[in-house]
This record gives C-alpha cells, sequence and structure tokens, in this order.
C-alpha cells in the first residue's frame, strides 16, 4: 500500500508505517459484496477438503455465515469507512485532570491464527483544550479490534488514533486480553493473559501519571473464556 493510501485510511501524517495494519495496495479494488462472494467460495473449499457434508442441513450455510461474518463483522475494522467519527468538543469547563475511559471490551481475532482475542481495553488521556465524546473510545477500540491484529499494534493503533483526534500526545492505553491461541490450543494454558501498554507524551515521561492511571482501572481478570 503506498504511503498516501496507508496516511487516508488511518487519517494521519506522521504515522510511522510499522504501525500499519499490513494490508495490500489493491485491498479496496474489491467491494465488501464482492469479498463476501469470494470469501464463501474458499471457505466452501475449506470445508470440502476437510471432508465435510456441504448439503447438510446445518452446515451447508456456513460459507455464506462465515465469509459475511469475515467481511462485515469481525474485520469489519478493515474497510477504512467503518472508522468512527471523533467528535471533540471545547474543553470549555477547564477540565483539566486525567479522564479514563476503563473497562472496554475487547473483542479482537489474532493474525497468527484466527482464534479469538477476548479482554478489556483502558484509555486516558489529558486534554489540551480538546475533550472527545466517551463512547468515540469506545468505538476507535473496537474499529481497531475488528482486523487480524496483535495485541501490541491493537495498542499503539488506539493512542494514535486518540491523539490524533484530541492534539496531544498525552494518552494512554492498557489491554489485557486472553488469546484463544494460547488458551485453547498449543500451550493450551487457559489461565494466561496478555497486558499491553503504551504511553504517549506526559504518560510516558511521569511515573506518577501511570501510577494514577493504573490506580483507576484497577486491573482486573479479563473475561473467563
Ligand atoms: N507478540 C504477539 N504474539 C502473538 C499474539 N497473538 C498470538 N501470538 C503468538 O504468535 C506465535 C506464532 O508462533 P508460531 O510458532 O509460528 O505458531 P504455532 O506453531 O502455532 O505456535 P504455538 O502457539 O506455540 O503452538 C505464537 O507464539 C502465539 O502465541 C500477539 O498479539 N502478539
Ligand atoms: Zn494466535
Amino acid at each position: 500500500m503506498c504511503d498516501k493510501h496507508l496516511h487516508d485510511e488511518m487519517g494521519d501524517d506522521h504515522m510511522s508505517a510499522n504501525l500499519e495494519t499490513p494490508l495490500r495496495a489493491d485491498a479496496f479494488e474489491l467491494s465488501a459484496e464482492e469479498k463476501v462472494e469470494k470469501i464463501e467460495a474458499d471457505f466452501r473449499n475449506i470445508m470440502e477438503t476437510l471432508g465435510l457434508d456441504l448439503t447438510d442441513d446445518s452446515l451447508k450455510g456456513t460459507p455464506k455465515r462465515v465469509a459475511k461474518m469475515f467481511v462485515k463483522e469481525i474485520f469489519g475494522g478493515l474497510l477504512p469507512e467503518r472508522k468512527p467519527g471523533m467528535s471533540t468538543f471545547e474543553n470549555k469547563y477547564n477540565y483539566n485532570q486525567m479522564l479514563v475511559e476503563k473497562d472496554i471490551v475487547v473483542y479482537s481475532t489474532c493474525e497468527h491464527h484466527f482464534l479469538p482475542i477476548v479482554g478489556r481495553a483502558h484509555v486516558g488521556y489529558i486534554s489540551k483544550g480538546k475533550v472527545i465524546g466517551l463512547s468515540k473510545m469506545n468505538r476507535i477500540v473496537e474499529y481497531y479490534a475488528k482486523r487480524p491484529q496483535v495485541q501490541e499494534r491493537l495498542t499503539m493503533q488506539i493512542v494514535k488514533a486518540m491523539q490524533d483526534a484530541l492534539g496531544t500526545d498525552d494518552v494512554a492505553c492498557i489491554i489485557d486480553a486472553k488469546h484463544l491461541c494460547v488458551n485453547s490450543r498449543g500451550i493450551k494454558d487457559i489461565e494466561s493473559s496478555t497486558v499491553t501498554a503504551e504511553f504517549g507524551g506526559a504518560f510516558k515521561e511521569s511515573e506518577q501519571l501511570r501510577k494514577e492511571f493504573i490506580s483507576y482501572i484497577g486491573m482486573k481478570t479479563p473475561f473467563n473464556v
């Protein structure tokens, strides 16, 4: 994907390239409907290769169902038009403490195994003149979660989007999530979860601010899965 396109997609002109979800230059040449049709055929092929009987009543709708779910639901955040509007307002009341949106539910998909990542994100910022609609923080988490992901990139993409919307570097995000590729297969460690953190601006500089942020979120265990 060319730099221009990457920047358009992220709405950002100083993003370092390695923050981007790896997409090909022709990623948006097919329409969503065309992608559903193609994936339906691909998934039918996978099921047939596994020896499944696609005439079975319960299985026959699965290829279409999976295709729709991939394109429109669990990977819907690959579509740039799904990026939420990040409404901001003037900080007229001069609220100058930290604001934390905590326990934002995260459902994402591990890009190595295409298995679920389930957990919570906590997002905080300190206003430099703009405040953001609360729900927009939940929405931006959802948008980037709805892609094939690694948790590190997801955490950083959320912080970058918030920094761009708010015009400040003073943004933090912590995600605590379970990866079913670790919990349900492979090493099968049902207890472990993964914590990632990205601290920008004042959060990076001040241990006191990081501690305050962490004290507000009072880390909980991610969902039992
Ligand atoms: N850094 C990082 N790794 C992840 C994430 N999600 C899954 N992984 C890891 O990606 C790795 C892929 O390793 P491979 O050795 O190629 O895959 P594998 O043979 O299925 O490995 P096992 O999971 O150990 O059975 C695994 O160690 C996963 O735990 C993530 O969000 N971030
Ligand atoms: Zn995985």
